[in-house]
């Protein structure tokens, strides 16, 4: 099974039949290839190239921007352990966060032009809204909840929420690889989906569901890489599949620079994860139903937000 490639702009003509396609695929692999996402290739290259120069400032200038309680800013090398039961030490890479620009007042670096992270965020924001509505139309969520809107109204670009904007840099490794060495640790993402863009090197596997085989998602020029996060997967009681993911080393990329820019979105911080109003979902009942009520909180189990959840697993990540 592969990671299917879904073209978005069908999105525009036959809303039922793509919401179908990118259904299925969340299903099934909780990865997608999305082609002809709205996103300009000029705005990806541009974002890509302040990646680069930020990266290429020296240690000390990077860590004037040191993460904050809110894990904004700069992330060092190894500071981040996204598989802390498998790996040795961090993770082989640096990372800067942003929040929602426009209504969070970040320090940025000077080579950071704010008015174009925004525009990006906001792109980003806006490409994540609109795939949110073909789960609504896929999920048949009732005219009078919400109906294709259900998601929207609940991840405001107003409102609070862990909604992150992450550019990441892999250095080349400096010694002999190890098992325990990873780009990046296996892990599932926090939020509601990502948005992740990759520029020329791969190494990015994800654990198929059904097989758990390890499989490479490779750069596809003039794609985006779409993934379910944890929060749909609890909303949809397991149907959409939060699939678990790594950055390994290869012996033909390990010594070469890797570059990434990832957009996670998530819901606004009081949106409980309680299953979704979806008349599809309650027709079926084969599935491994997950309910929004799973960490126990001084012994007693409470329902769980989606800033409940995003705090809870930033906890077990940062050294
Ligand atoms: O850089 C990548 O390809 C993936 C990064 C990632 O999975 C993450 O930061 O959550
Ligand atoms: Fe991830």
């Amino acid at each position: 099974m592969e990671i299917p490639i879904i073209d978005f702009s069908l999105f525009d003509t036959d809303q039922v039949n793509c919401s179908k396609e990118i259904k299925k695929a969340s299903e099934t692999v909780g990865f997608f290839y999305l082609k002809n996402h709205g996103i300009s290739q000029d705005i990806i290259d541009g974002m890509f190239t302040h990646t680069k120069e930020f990266f290429d400032l020296s240690k000390e200038e990077k860590l004037k921007y040191s993460v904050d309680e809110n894990k904004k800013g700069y992330i060092s090398i190894h500071q981040e352990m996204l598989d802390p039961s498998n790996q040795k030490i961090g993770d082989w890479k640096e990372c800067f966060n942003f929040g929602k620009l426009q209504n969070e007042n970040q320090e940025l670096p000077p080579n950071f032009e704010k008015e174009f992270f925004i525009k990006f965020e906001k792109m980003c924001h806006q490409l994540c809204m609109k795939i949110l509505q073909a789960f609504a139309i896929a999920l048949e969520i009732p005219q009078e909840e919400g109906g294709k809107n259900w998601f929207e109204q609940r991840h405001k670009y107003e409102n609070k929420s862990g909604d992150t904007l992450r550019i990441l840099h892999y250095p080349p490794m400096n010694h002999n690889v190890d098992e325990k060495d990873f780009r990046a640790g296996s892990h599932t993402d926090y939020g509601s989906l990502t948005i992740l863009f990759q520029k020329d090197i791969g190494g990015l596997e994800i654990e198929l569901p059904s097989t758990k085989q390890w499989i490479s998602a490779p750069v596809i020029n003039d794609c985006a890489l779409i993934n379910i996060a944890d929060l749909l997967e609890y909303w949809s009681k397991g149907l959409f599949k939060s699939t678990k993911h790594r950055v390994t080393f290869n012996n033909d990329t390990s010594m070469m620079d890797r570059y990434s820019i990832a957009y996670f979105c998530h819901a606004e911080d009081d949106v409980g994860l309680d299953p979704i109003p979806s008349k599809y979902l309650e027709n079926l009942n084969s599935i491994n139903v997950k309910k929004g009520i799973v960490y126990g909180v001084d012994g007693i189990k409470t329902p769980l937000t989606a800033g409940e959840h995003l705090r809870y697993r930033l906890v077990s990540t940062y050294r």
